[in-house]
């Protein structure tokens, strides 16, 4: 491996700078406080709602106006203190009208999650709340005649809840960057699957936080403890989990941990053990359901698109029971009061409860977020019993929650390993908040690889209705719109990643199908279009990728060798990228550059995922204008140069975490201006492995320009310039517009001024390519288009002003089902004959000039 202080000659590299330390530093005490904050928050919601309500010890001025009378079947001396992610009890109003407060608050959390939704937000609440709070006035039979007092009533309300939604509002938008609302929900997921999701939920607050009326708060949660138990049970009842033995002990210590909390409780209120039951059996159904419904469909929502989406309906859902138990009770009452500087707090409570969870995830990992919940929820038993007067906890009480919770770490334990993550200190939810999606659930129209029957959006595309627009655009380019009617028929195809042959029955078993290998193209495998992978564990466990047999053609045509430094000019998302790891195996380099970074972001995730980032480094930058060498190359010339000025400061071993300051820095470019046009802006690296040689290295001499005639003796043995296009080769490509709209492919692939600049495009990746390409070495060029003139063309005029550039014959391809292009030794993949995606590949190699 070349390193950065390796050479002789070459003074040692500085120890990392003082200032990156202090960083670190603060970057861990950060961490930590984000940590306690979340404790503290989480549990002191939960305090504050019981105070609030049932504690009669804490000094006056801090407890709102008691109830003048409870609802009939109420025990107000048991108080209400619940917390959930977007509900809250009603406690803290002095009204035991838990329904009540969970629909306000999902009122808000289902509008408010965006900022261009403000205004609609704002209004809606404020008229939802209007509305709600005159006709619960009107009720109120010492306001009968509604006049100055019900206004000065509603004020509060819509203050408190457009506050809430405007602040929120301006948070979410400020964290944008690392909190992403992700796209692509249709109807038929939305009532196939939000909707029970969404009903689940309203349960689970429903039940949940009225179970808080009758037991303590540290009851409810030792209860709560055999959470994992019912999402075994349901969740092997539906076939989703393998009953073991390991399994089956972990659940029966938990098991036996809540029976023996229980014992220990002095007095138990069964029908709060029966409410508190029913939430966490909602509760289990819940987080099935989000893995039937949307894993199986490879919708994955993130935290907040998982609110975004999920809470209106729950809001609905949790008006039916309003309706029916506690608007009848709510009318009867002879006196409401409502203390609104309760409900701010609250609001305010719940909303930074929210951001914390959200910031304690992206800044740890999963792992670390559940083993703080358990802090947190030890914490609240413990202290409750100090400061409530109606909690007693009794010695069993405390050995049967101990042995329930030691049982739920070892399910957590086991939960995380059987899923390993390529980054251990990164968790998938992480991942999705850091808007590193996923490449197989990209959706994003220049994104070849995705899978459109993973999106329920698979059609027979011969039904397809190809817009007059793209019609016209095939017979301009002299193009057959029949090739179009086979996506259905074409195989989706797999590539096993080396090593994991021996699973293949497994797979073949998860999946229910057959992997038929494909002849031509080692580790290649067909499987039927309509077959999701997503969903499937051997893809969650890194063991399959989803990729056209034409690419894992373009990639063998390189002829990449162990030990080569290969480059990568348009890499995002990376399906090819990856096979190029694999086969550059331990030694050598790969450089994946790419313009648009959240999509190397999800190369990045798709490195990690596959244990494939050891030896490479991810640039944005744009690949007309890249000039940065393989390491080797950098070292060499530094190496012999004298006087090297060690001025700037090292790598360090790559971290996804980023300092502050980084962060602001970033935040900064974005606001002036789109990530996705950095023409001119210098290349940013956003990974390298610890063997890609940065490692030690000092920063200025990797961001150092190379000299024009540089590349030639020492720039990459293999490029691969798999351009930008129109895609319109890859049929089943196509057939996603359907879903994402046909508007978007007359912007995205008919645009006459986007076609114009594209092949402009396309030739100046291919010349900076070469330009790259030491030497001796080969290139590759290749399109998703069947059109002349994004490939032949192309080829034709770089051939004209590039004498240095040999066309070379691909030895392999004698065994492919392709046919030559347009240009002798250019080869065409045909959907029709080689049922593949369309490609183009030439290849070239550098002679001495
Ligand atoms: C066909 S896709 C590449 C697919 C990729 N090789 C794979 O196997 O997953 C084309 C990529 O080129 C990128 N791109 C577009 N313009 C670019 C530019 N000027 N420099 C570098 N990349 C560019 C796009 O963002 C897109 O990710």
């Amino acid at each position: 491996m070349e390193r950065g202080n390796g050479g002789s000659g070459r003074p040692p590299s500085p120890p990392p700078a003082a200032a990156e330390r202090m960083a670190a530093w603060r970057d861990g005490a950060v961490t930590y406080f984000h940590l306690l904050f979340y404790i503290a928050i989480s549990g002191g919601q939960i305090f504050f709602n019981k105070a609030s309500h049932a504690a009669p010890h804490l000094p006056p001025g801090l407890l709102p106006p008691p109830l003048r009378s409870s609802p009939a079947g109420l025990n107000p001396d048991e108080g209400s203190n619940a917390l959930q992610l977007g509900g809250i009890s009603g406690g803290s109003l002095g009204a035991n009208y838990p329904t009540l407060l969970d629909r306000l608050h999902l009122d808000n959390l289902g509008l408010i999650l965006k900022r261009d939704q403000l205004p609609l937000s704002c209004g809606t609440n404020s008229v939802a709340h209007g509305l709600l709070v005159c006709s619960m006035l009107r009720n109120y039979k010492g306001f009968q005649a509604i006049g100055v007092i019900p206004r000065f009533h509603l004020l509060p309300w819509v203050f408190c809840t457009s506050g809430h939604a405007l602040t929120l509002s301006f948070y979410i938008d400020d964290i944008s960057q690392i909190i992403k609302i992700e796209e692509g929900m249709t109807t038929d997921i939305y009532i196939s699957s939000v909707i029970p999701i969404g009903a689940m939920f309203a349960m689970t607050l429903w039940l949940g936080n009225s179970a808080y009326l009758y037991i303590s708060v540290a009851f409810a949660q030792m209860l709560k403890a055999i959470m994992p138990v019912a999402v075994f049970l349901l969740g092997a009842a539906f076939g989703l989990e393998e009953m073991s033995y390991k399994m089956l002990s972990i659940m029966s210590v938990i098991s036996v941990g809540v029976i023996v909390a229980s014992v220990g409780e002095i007095t138990i209120s069964w029908v709060g053990v029966v409410y508190q039951m029913g939430g966490v059996v909602a509760e289990a159904l819940r987080l099935i359901f989000i893995e039937m419904f949307l894993k199986k469909k490879g919708v994955k929502l993130n935290l907040i698109s998982m609110m975004y989406y999920v809470s209106p309906c729950s809001a609905v859902c949790l008006f039916i029971p309003w309706l029916f138990l506690e608007k009848p009770k709510m009318d009867d009452s002879i006196s409401w009061n409502f203390p609104p500087f309760t409900l701010f707090l609250n609001c305010l409570c719940t909303f930074v409860l929210n951001m914390s969870v959200f910031l304690v995830i992206s800044r740890t990992s999963a792992l670390t977020a559940r083993v703080t919940g358990v802090v947190r929820d030890w914490s609240v038993v413990l202290l409750s019993a100090a400061i409530f007067t109606d909690t007693q906890l009794t010695f069993i009480n405390i050995i049967g929650y101990a042995i329930a919770i030691a049982g739920v770490v070892a399910y957590n334990n086991h939960k995380l390993s059987v899923k390993p993550q390529a980054n251990p200190q990164q968790g998938d939810e992480n991942k999705f908040l850091l808007g590193e999606i996923d490449p197989e659930r990209m959706e994003e129209p220049d994104c070849p690889e995705g899978s459109a029957s993973d999106r329920g959006g698979e059609r027979q595309a011969a039904s397809l209705p190809l817009p007059a627009s793209f019609l016209e655009f095939l017979s301009e380019n002299g193009l057959d719109p029949a090739v179009y009617s086979m996506a259905a028929t074409i195989p989706r195809y797999i590539r096993l990643k080396p090593g994991m042959e021996s699973q293949i029955a497994e797979i073949e078993a998860e999946l229910k199908c057959g992997l038929e290998k494909v002849s031509w193209l080692p580790g290649f495998y067909a499987i039927p279009p309509e077959i999701q992978i997503a969903g499937s564990t051997a893809y969650q466990q890194g063991k399959i990728y989803g990729i056209d047999a034409a690419s894992g053609a373009a990639i063998l045509a390189l002829d990449v060798r162990p030990g080569d430094h290969v480059l990568d000019l348009c890499a995002a998302p990376g399906a090819k990228l990856c096979m190029l790891a694999d086969t550059l195996g331990t030694t050598g380099s790969l450089t994946g550059v790419d313009v648009a970074k959240h999509r190397l972001a999800a190369c990045r995730t798709m490195l990690q995922k596959y244990c494939l980032g050891d030896r490479t480094r991810l640039f944005v930058a744009d690949g007309t204008l890249f000039s940065i060498l393989p390491v080797n190359s950098r070292m060499r010339r530094l190496e012999v140069s004298i006087g090297v000025e060690e001025n700037g400061s090292t790598f360090p071993e790559w971290t996804s975490r980023r300092s502050w300051k980084d962060r602001q820095k970033t935040k900064k470019a974005n606001a002036n201006g789109p990530q996705h046009l950095l023409a001119t802006s210098e290349p940013e690296l956003i990974y390298y492995g610890k063997h890609s040689g940065l490692v030690g290295l000092c920063k200025s001499d990797v961001f150092c320009p190379s000299v024009d005639d540089e590349a030639c003796a020492s720039g990459y043995d293999k490029v691969l310039v798999d351009a930008e296009c129109t895609h319109d080769g890859s049929i089943k490509h196509i057939q996603k517009f359907e879903f994402w709209g046909w508007k978007t492919l007359d912007s995205r692939v008919l645009d006459a001024e986007r076609t114009e600049n594209l092949l402009q495009l396309q030739l100046h990746l291919l010349t900076n390519g070469f330009k790259l390409l030491k030497t001796g070495g080969s290139l590759v060029y290749s399109t998703y288009s069947l059109t002349v003139a994004q490939n032949e063309s192309v080829v034709q005029q770089f051939l004209s002003t590039h004498p240095s550039a040999d066309l070379q014959k691909i030895d392999l391809a004698d065994n492919w089902p392709c046919r030559s292009g347009g240009i002798p030794k250019t080869l065409r993949f045909d959907p029709t004959v080689s049922q593949t995606s369309g490609l183009f590949v030439g290849k070239f190699s550098k002679l001495p000039t």
